[in-house]
């Protein structure tokens, strides 16, 4: 296998008192989609944040971090972020009171040049409602803002926060289409309970559980197996389409 773009290490994330990751290893392939799964609550947004330097100062953390071969751990966010880590947050994080245009012109980097012709290729919404408050817009639309926005620079591998959480099943499918059009680029680790969005478009599975990693392989293999994944993420069989 080639060298990983992420290699996660013995990561390890208590936090007002409760042991959230209790070391946990895997490494994400640089090419495509690798799902980060396990129930509510087990640590998938930690594991992010842990990467990506967004825990709050209290939480203890130990463990390492390496990003396309250099060790990452306890850098910055900031400098992260412009070396090419892209992260897409569970809450979106849109600027409500600011139109479409400025929440993208304030994503826009310095010595960078914007590509608003993939976001807008991608997500031509965008385009047509750039006047539009971002507060006014729908789930789906501000979830396509909120990946537009990470998009406009370049990355070398994205990190996506469940995307299609609380969204319609046509607009899910939207994203979904459009996430894998960037995956075909960009390397993803996605967090993701829509086990058929997982199924569509993710390779490699990793799941949580108590706190470690209790399973990493191809993600086909953990959803054909219906009881190995029930146990695991707590779904039936038919709530993995
Ligand atoms: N800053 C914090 N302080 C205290 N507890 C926290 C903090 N952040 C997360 N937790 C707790 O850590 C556990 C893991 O949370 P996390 O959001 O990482 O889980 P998750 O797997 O992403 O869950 P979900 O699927 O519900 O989004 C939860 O019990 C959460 O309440």
């Amino acid at each position: 296998m080639s060298q990983p773009i992420l290699d996660i290490s013995d990561l390890s994330v208590k936090v007002g008192g409760s042991h959230i990751l209790q070391g946990v290893t895997f490494a994400v392939q640089p090419q495509g989609v690798t799902a980060l799964l396990g129930r509510n609550g087990v640590g998938k947004t930690t594991t992010l944040k842990a990467v990506l330097g967004l825990m709050p100062r209290a939480a203890e953390i130990t463990g390492r971090v390496g990003f396309d071969g250099a060790a990452i751990t306890r850098q910055p966010t900031f400098r992260l972020v412009r070396q090419g880590l892209g992260y897409v947050p569970e809450d979106r994080g849109v600027f409500a009171g600011l139109t479409v245009a400025e929440n993208l012109r304030l994503a826009e980097r310095a010595g960078t040049a914007p590509d608003y012709d993939t976001v807008h290729g991608l997500f031509p919404e965008l385009r047509k409602r750039a006047r539009q408050r971002a507060g006014t817009l729908s789930g789906g639309q501000q979830q396509m803002l909120a990946i537009g926005r990470v998009l406009l620079n370049p990355n070398r591998l994205l990190l996506i926060d469940e995307p299609t959480k609380g969204l319609a099943p046509k607009v899910v499918t939207e994203v979904a289409a459009a996430l894998e059009a960037v995956a075909a680029v960009v390397p993803m680790l996605l967090v993701e309970q829509n086990l058929a969005v997982v199924r569509r478009m993710a390779r490699h599975a990793v799941v949580i559980a108590n706190g470690r990693v209790a399973y990493t392989g191809a993600a086909g293999d953990l959803l054909d197996y219906t009881e190995k994944t029930k146990a695991l993420l707590g779904v039936g069989k038919g709530d993995h389409a």
